[in-house]
């Protein structure tokens, strides 16, 4: 498995261009991104390059490989956005989230002008919610009205918790994680919205109709989904 999300992260360098703004995303598979991506900007191969990290991971691994990194506020674009994802379905809708860094993901992903998506063809679905439960980040204060709530679209959501700290997973942004499976997800874009449209609920770990590009490794090389 390390193997395909290596290739998928090296077959992602050819979109990189010198001057570009990149999104780094958070997760296994992006880490060998940017691990390459510095190895590239460190060699004088690529120039101006900087990344706009999703999360502290990011960060830090952007910081560690030698790729230089701005805050969303200091850039008028980003030109691409490399990230994986736990589900991907035939329309390229996404599930994420797995690490909790749903939310500046998809702030930083919608905003790309490509959204390139990385993972093994383990994550590839018929239908989204299929493998993994649909994280939702809450404000603190309000997970357990939420996690009632969301009983009405005929699923149950578990509070997320930590394993190397006592307690509940907090995010990057300060929040709780509830994990929600659907017995059956039937519009994923609606399902976007209706969850988001819940009071307490920062973003939820639906990403649908925004991937551009999907790289999938596989054990006979690197396929490319496109809608
Ligand atoms: O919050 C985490 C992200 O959405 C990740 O991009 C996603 O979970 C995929 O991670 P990995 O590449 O480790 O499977």
């Amino acid at each position: 498995m390390e193997e395909l999300k290596r290739a998928v992260a090296k077959e992602a360098l050819k979109f990189i261009e010198d001057d570009m703004i990149v999104g780094l995303g958070t997760g296994s598979t992006t880490a060998y991104f940017i691990e390459y991506l510095g190895k590239l900007i460190m060699e004088g191969e690529l120039e101006d390059v900087y990344g706009v990290p999703t999360s502290y991971q990011a960060r830090l691994l952007a910081i560690e490989n030698g790729v230089p990194v701005v805050g969303l506020d200091e850039v008028d674009a980003i030109d691409i956005a490399v990230d994986g994802a736990d589900e991907v379905d035939p329309n390229l809708n996404l599930i994420k989230g797995r690490g909790a860094a749903l939310t500046m993901e998809k702030i930083i992903e919608y905003r790309a002008g490509t959204f390139l998506v990385l993972v093994d063809e383990s994550k590839l679905v018929e239908r989204l919610g299929q493998r993994v439960p649909v994280p939702i980040e809450v404000i603190p204060a309000a997970w357990r009205a939420i996690a009632e709530e969301i009983e009405v679209f005929n699923a149950t959501a578990e509070l997320r918790m930590a394993s190397k700290k006592d307690g509940p997973v907090v995010t990057d942004n300060g929040n709780f994680i509830l994990d929600a499976k659907f017995h059956r997800i039937e519009d994923p874009l609606d399902l976007e919205i209706e969850l988001n449209n819940i009071p307490g609920v920062v973003e939820n770990g639906i990403f649908a109709d925004i991937a551009d590009i999907v790289l999938v490794g596989t054990r006979e090389g690197v396929k490319r989904l496109e809608r």
